[in-house]
Formats: structure tokens, C-alpha cells, sequence
């Protein structure tokens, strides 16, 4: 099953430092990890580096992983240009490194990935032309086609409506389970988190504030101290945790 460690990580832009001695235990396969921070904390910054995209000490170390390429990256901006359909735009994420003959496998690999995220019905639209929510699935699409052992989701549910933002959350969660995937989602919804998330890494400032369960880690103090707001958090009427957020401080 593949890890992720983080140990003592760091990043910067140029000489400015944003990432400083980040660390966790292994991130397990078949969790999904929440990413929370408040704005400017270094959530996006924290995939670049995992990435290999920026400089740093420290190292984002991945172990057990099944394929050559283990990491894919859904970005926050989902800006399309190019003239491609649906379908094309997700079978090139597919084909990405690989060779350059699709084969029958690819092609079932891209018709999956639109249906799991319930999208199969966009296939034949030009990608320009979607609704933001819309694109948004379709960069989770395309992310999620290549397979990866490790999915990192900068802010995916940012441009769903409510349903959506339920629907894809619990279906992330069963694709992490059902492929041993790890999913590290950087989200501002901290309920979500709380109902979606098994583990929770919370960053401010570019420092680590913890890391771990999310029962433990998303509590009224942390709550206060990192996203200044009062909160509390108690059974729903199906008795999961649920967050009430009585006023920012
Ligand atoms: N390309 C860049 N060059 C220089 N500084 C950058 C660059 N990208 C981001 N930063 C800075 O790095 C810091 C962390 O930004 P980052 O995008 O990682 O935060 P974030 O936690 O993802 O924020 P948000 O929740 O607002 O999306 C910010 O101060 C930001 O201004």
C-alpha cells in the first residue's frame, strides 16, 4: 500500500521562505487526508512541492507505490483554452507520459472516470463551454484518470452546488477505499472535512499545527486559535460529528 511521509519539508519562491519543517506520519492509502489552512496558509504550495514542482529541505517521501508516475494533481484553477471535448481533454490527461498508442484500456479507463464522477452525459461538449461546476468535474476527471496512487485535490468542491459538493466528496471516499487510493484534499469547509476526512493536516503560516484524526484535530480550540472563529460540535440527527460555527472572532 502506498505512504506519504513528510519530513521536515519546506518550500519557498525564490528566497521567499512559505513552507518551513513540515512534517507527518505515514498517509496512508485508502484515507483521505483533509488539507485545511486559512487562505495564504500554503495549502497550494504544500502539492507543488509534493510535486517536485519547488525547492525546499526536506523531502515528501512516497513508499509502496504501484505506478511510475503515483501522483496526480487537480489544480485550484480550472481554466480550459484548448478546443477539445470532454472526452479528448480526459483521454490526454490519461495519456500523459505515457505511450503514444491509446489502447482499448484507455479508452474504458476515460469512459469510468466521466461515469464514476457522473459526468458521462458532458463527454461530446466542447470543454470552453462548460459551467464552472462543470469544469471543476472535469479536471477531477482528469486527474482521476491517470490512475494515480496518490490524488491531491486543491479545493475540489469549490464551484459545486450543494448536492454536488455531498455526491463527490462521498464518492472520493469510496474510490480512496475501493483502490487503496490516498486523496489529500485542501478544503475550507471544515464540516466537510469533519464528515469526508479520515485524517486532517492543518497548516497556518506555513507551519504545521497538527496532524491526525479528524475527530481530534478539527475541535473549538484549534478552531479558534488557527480559523478565529467560535465554534462547537455536536451529533447530527444521524450521529456524525457536526460543525456549528457560532460567529468569527
Ligand atoms: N508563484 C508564487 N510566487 C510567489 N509567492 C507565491 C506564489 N504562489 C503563492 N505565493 C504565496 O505563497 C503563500 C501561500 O500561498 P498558497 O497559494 O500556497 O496558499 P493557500 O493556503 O493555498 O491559500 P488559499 O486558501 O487562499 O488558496 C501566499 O503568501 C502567496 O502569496
Amino acid at each position: 500500500m502506498v505512504t506519504l511521509t513528510l519530513d521536515r519539508l519546506s518550500a519557498r519562491y525564490g528566497r521567499r521562505q512559505i513552507l518551513s519543517d513540515i512534517s507527518s506520519p505515514p498517509l496512508q492509502g485508502g484515507q483521505v487526508v483533509a488539507l485545511l489552512g486559512p487562505n495564504a496558509a500554503g495549502k497550494s504550495t504544500l502539492f507543488r512541492r509534493i510535486l517536485g514542482l519547488l525547492e525546499g529541505d526536506g523531502e515528501a517521501r512516497i513508499e509502496g507505490a504501484g505506478s511510475q508516475r503515483p501522483v496526480a494533481y487537480m489544480p485550484q484553477e480550472t481554466g480550459a483554452t484548448a478546443a477539445l471535448t470532454v472526452y479528448e481533454s480526459v483521454l490526454l490527461a490519461r495519456m500523459q507520459g505515457r505511450r503514444l498508442k491509446v489502447a482499448d484500456a484507455d479508452l474504458q479507463e476515460v469512459d469510468k472516470a466521466l461515469a464514476e464522477l457522473g459526468i458521462d452525459t458532458l463527454a461530446g461538449r466542447d470543454i470552453g463551454n462548460l459551467s464552472g461546476g462543470q469544469r471543476q468535474l472535469v479536471s477531477a476527471a482528469q486527474a482521476l484518470v491517470q490512475s494515480p496512487d496518490i490524488l491531491l485535490l486543491d479545493e475540489p468542491t469549490s464551484a459545486l452546488d450543494l448536492h454536488r459538493q455531498i455526491s463527490f466528496l462521498g464518492i472520493l471516499r469510496q474510490l480512496a477505499q475501493e483502490r487503496n487510493m490516498l486523496i489529500i484534499a485542501a478544503l475550507h469547509d471544515l464540516g466537510h472535512a469533519l464528515r469526508f476526512a479520515d485524517q486532517a493536516l492543518v497548516i497556518e503560516s506555513g507551519r504545521l499545527v497538527d496532524c491526525g484524526p479528524c475527530g481530534q484535530v478539527i475541535n473549538p480550540h484549534m478552531l479558534r486559535q488557527t480559523f478565529r472563529v467560535e465554534s462547537r460540535i455536536e451529533p447530527c440527527s444521524q450521529g456524525r460529528p457536526q460543525l456549528i460555527v457560532e460567529a468569527a472572532i
